[in-house]
């Protein structure tokens, strides 16, 4: 299984890491050929940015407001305040000003979001910011803290949904072809922007802090050491691949490694921040979601907007699902689409509160204890946005699914096969998908587009004791371990003969 050893063989310093900008060596010049930068001899996009800067009101706002609200609350907090919970307790969520929004039309938003695509202007050269005015309208350009995230790749899995599933029109969307290897890049733009924001108001934020599974910690301290902002993150000691912890013990994070799982870890972190100046950077901040909601607007994009009619997301903590349906609510609120996609969230049968809750018909939902998966960055019993993904799903005539060790290792080599290298997460919404192809539930026309969560290589040790065929009651059918020959001309011609005639056209 995959795991992490212990932190006592790393030997940890902790830097200082200084704010970076980028750049551009060239002088600006104006249309008539004047240098037009305030810096005689050099420039970078930030300055650009701040010289272009908009003299006009903004007309844009966005604030917290409890998580599904009945219609009546007057509830709402700004985003400049330090706050994760509604009074009573529960979710957040980020409201946007849609009256504001809805003074331009679909085609406008449309145009404005492609003409901003493929460009290198601070700030919209990320597919986060790209999209501005609806993620966090009023923060300063000046305050992101961006690597350019986003604009991932959505894969036409022409072969394997071909050979494996009969399918013409199934896609991936490589949200973990990212900066630090994960969608979580694009929640962390988001918070860590605000938290810088919140520094130079002066306001009590001296870190900021997560618990996670790997890939959220991996986020979190490449945007802040990126800032030269402290991050501190919690955890679960040999529960994550070596290497997600390593992520962020190169961007100078304070690692704690703790003897817990990650709903040990989560609920230490929440008990933390509410004691020290430290800013929860885990997607109970609901800030995390409006960039994550993003990824939903690019695939409709790379769409040409046209919505697909499936799309598949594995689940852990569960706040991808629900900033998945966000993001097409809003494209289908403001006129950019006509209709929403079915959304199935896919987890572990080893981690399934969220699937045996909706085998229940959505009664009494039941933390479980999560054993250990190969998909271990989703190993997570007791989700803390539980009912932003019931919500969601139900609002989306959604499905969820399961997936055994077996069928999500399977799955993943079945996917690697055909010229893919995802992760097991990707895996679990993968063996989803069989499933309801085998179910007829969606069928072979239907376009589906699977969100791929990681990049593969963080899970490179899962791959290598699938090929190993070393795991215990696991067939491991799709394995393809190195064979081992002499070096010898003859023994190694011998080798490839039988090979290639066992390829024969
Ligand atoms: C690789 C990967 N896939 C999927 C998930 C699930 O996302 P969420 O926690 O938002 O459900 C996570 C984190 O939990 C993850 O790190
Ligand atoms: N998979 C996550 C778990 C925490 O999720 P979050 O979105 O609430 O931060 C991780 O990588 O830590």
């Amino acid at each position: 299984m995959t795991s992490c050893s212990s932190l006592s063989s790393f030997n940890l310093h902790r830097s200082t890491v200084t704010n970076r900008h980028v750049i551009i060596s060239s002088t600006v010049k104006t249309a008539d050929g004047n240098n037009n930068g305030t810096s005689s001899s050099s420039s970078n996009i930030r300055d650009e940015a701040r010289r272009n800067r908009s003299t006009s009101k903004n007309p844009f706002s966005a604030k917290y407001v409890p998580f599904n609200a009945p219609p009546d609350s007057t509830e709402s907090y700004s985003l400049d305040e330090i706050i994760y919970r509604s009074k009573s307790g529960g979710l957040l969520d980020v409201e946007h000003d849609i009256e504001a929004l809805r003074n331009h039309d679909g085609a406008y938003w449309r145009q404005l979001f492609d003409s901003r695509i493929g460009k290198t202007k601070w700030p919209y050269g990320s597919g986060v910011w790209s999209k501005k005015e609806w993620v966090l309208p009023q923060i300063d350009d000046d305050d992101i803290v961006s690597a350019f995230e986003g604009n991932s790749n959505l894969f036409w899995a022409e072969r394997f949904g071909k050979e494996f599933l009969g399918m013409n029109d199934l896609w991936v969307k490589h949200c973990g072809i990212s900066h630090t290897g994960s969608f979580k890049d694009l929640g962390m733009t988001v918070l860590v922007s605000q938290v810088n924001r919140l520094r130079k108001m002066n306001l009590p934020v001296v870190g900021v802090g997560c618990a996670s599974t790997g890939d959220t910690s991996a986020a979190l301290s490449a945007y802040c050491a990126a800032a030269g902002i402290p991050s501190i993150v919690i955890l679960p000691a040999d529960k994550i691949s070596m290497a997600q912890l390593v992520q962020p013990i190169a961007n100078g994070s304070f690692v704690l490694s703790i003897d817990t799982d990650f709903d040990g870890c989560m609920k230490l972190i929440k008990e933390i921040t509410l004691e020290l100046p430290i800013y929860l950077a885990n997607s109970l901040n609901s800030l995390r979601l409006e960039g994550q909601k993003t990824a939903a607007i690019e695939i409709l994009q790379q769409f040409n907007w046209e919505v697909p009619d499936w799309v598949i997301v594995p689940g852990g903590n569960l706040g991808n699902i629900y900033a998945f349906y966000k993001g097409f609510k809003m494209c289908y609120e403001l006129g950019l689409v006509d209709r929403m996609p079915r959304l199935v969230c896919a987890q572990a049968a080893n981690a399934n509160p969220l699937y045996l809750h909706y085998k229940a018909g959505w009664k009494d939902f039941k933390p479980v204890k999560a054993d250990a998966t190969f998909a271990s960055a989703i190993q997570i019993g007791d989700p803390v946005s539980i009912d932003r993904a019931v919500y969601a799903l139900k609002n989306c005539d959604g499905i969820v699914e399961e997936a055994t060790e077996e069928e999500l290792m399977d799955a993943m080599a079945q996917a690697d096969s055909t010229g893919m290298f995802v992760c097991p997460h990707t895996g679990v919404a993968l063996t989803a998908l069989f499933k309801l192809r085998n179910r007829g539930v969606i069928a072979p026309t239907d376009r589906t587009v699977v969100v791929s969560t990681a990049h593969g290589l963080k899970f490179s040790q899962a791959k290598i004791d699938y090929h190993s065929k070393a795991i215990p009651d696991m067939a491991c059918r799709f394995s393809n371990p190195p064979v081992e020959v002499k070096a010898d001309f003859g023994a190694v011609m011998d080798v490839l003969k039988g090979y290639l005639g066992s390829k024969a056209l």
